[in-house]
């Protein structure tokens, strides 16, 4: 059947779930990890889609070289510092999961569970390393407590790695909307990336209506295909329905 047609060119009848229920596939997952950068200020203005930005870099994630330029899901997690709003409190914590065993309805639209980390030097990012080791002047108190209180908290996340050929973009840009409504920003926060799977290639559009149409589409296919167990990690409630699954997840948060 052909896809039926939106908002000018947008594909808004597509399956929803994507791959099979046993789990990701080689050459997935695939990882991804930095601090959140800026990007060219569009997201939230223009398109009402928020998208943290993390630095393309060969280096750090090589397959990311000769990855097809698209749209990809999976898991982001974040290290929010201390003082933001969404940072979940270690007993908050407690008291949902206990909730979730009792009652597995009451986790519908659960926010993600805080994972402590249990080791905090592999990243400790190098610039503050190197300013430690050269006598530390240029971390902070605040810095250093962010550092000893690190928590990681998983959300399902869709993103897009390529030019934007809509915006016909120079450069190529790694950009996560993370499934989650956040009350304050979050750029410098580390962030971790399992991506899981390819969810179509970039496209131009005939307007940006369309490009939201799409990208929205894109968070629907997201959300569905990791609710399955076998997408769900283990690791805090990152489940669309706040139960855990199956899958491993744990590099997201050591
Ligand atoms: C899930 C998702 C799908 C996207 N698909 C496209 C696309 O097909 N074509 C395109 O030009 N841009 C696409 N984008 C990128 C948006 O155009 C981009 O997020 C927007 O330009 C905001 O960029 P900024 O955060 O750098 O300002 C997509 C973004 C997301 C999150
Ligand atoms: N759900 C979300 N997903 C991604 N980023 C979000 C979200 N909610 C708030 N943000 C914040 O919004 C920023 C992105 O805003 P945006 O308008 O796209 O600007 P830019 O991408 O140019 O930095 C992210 O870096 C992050 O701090």
């Amino acid at each position: 059947m052909a896809a039926v047609a939106s908002a000018a060119g947008a594909e808004v009848d597509r399956p929803r779930i994507l791959y099979a229920d046993a789990g990701p596939e080689p050459p997935y997952p695939l990882r991804m990890e930095g601090a959140v950068i800026s990007g060219f200020g569009r997201g939230s203005k223009e398109l009402g889609i928020p998208t943290a930005n993390l630095p393309v870099d060969p280096a750090a994630a090589p397959w990311i070289e000769t990855a097809k330029s698209g749209v990809y899901f999976g898991y982001a997690s974040l290290a929010l510092p201390p003082s933001h709003p969404d940072r979940q409190q270690q007993h908050q914590h407690q008291r949902q999961q206990r909730s979730h065993r009792s009652n597995p309805r009451a986790a519908v639209d659960a926010p993600p569970a805080p994972i402590p980390s249990s080791s905090t030097d592999d990243r400790i990012p190098k610039e503050t390393s190197e300013a430690a080791a050269a006598g530390g002047e240029a971390e902070t108190e605040k810095e250093k407590e962010e550092e000893t209180t690190k928590q990681w908290q998983i959300y399902p996340m869709v993103m897009s790695i390529g030019y934007n050929p809509f915006y016909k973009n120079a450069v190529r840009s790694a950009e996560v909307h993370v499934l989650h409504g956040f009350a304050a920003d979050f750029y410098g926060a580390p962030m971790r990336l399992l991506v899981l799977g390819f969810v179509r290639e970039e496209r131009d559009y005939a307007s940006l209506d369309a490009l939201v149409a799409d990208i929205n589409v894109d968070c629907d296919v997201a959300r569905q295909s990791l609710a399955r167990p076998a997408w769900t990690p283990r690791e805090g409630t990152a489940g669309p329905d706040g139960s855990s699954g199956t899958f491993d997840g744990a590099w997201l948060v050591r």
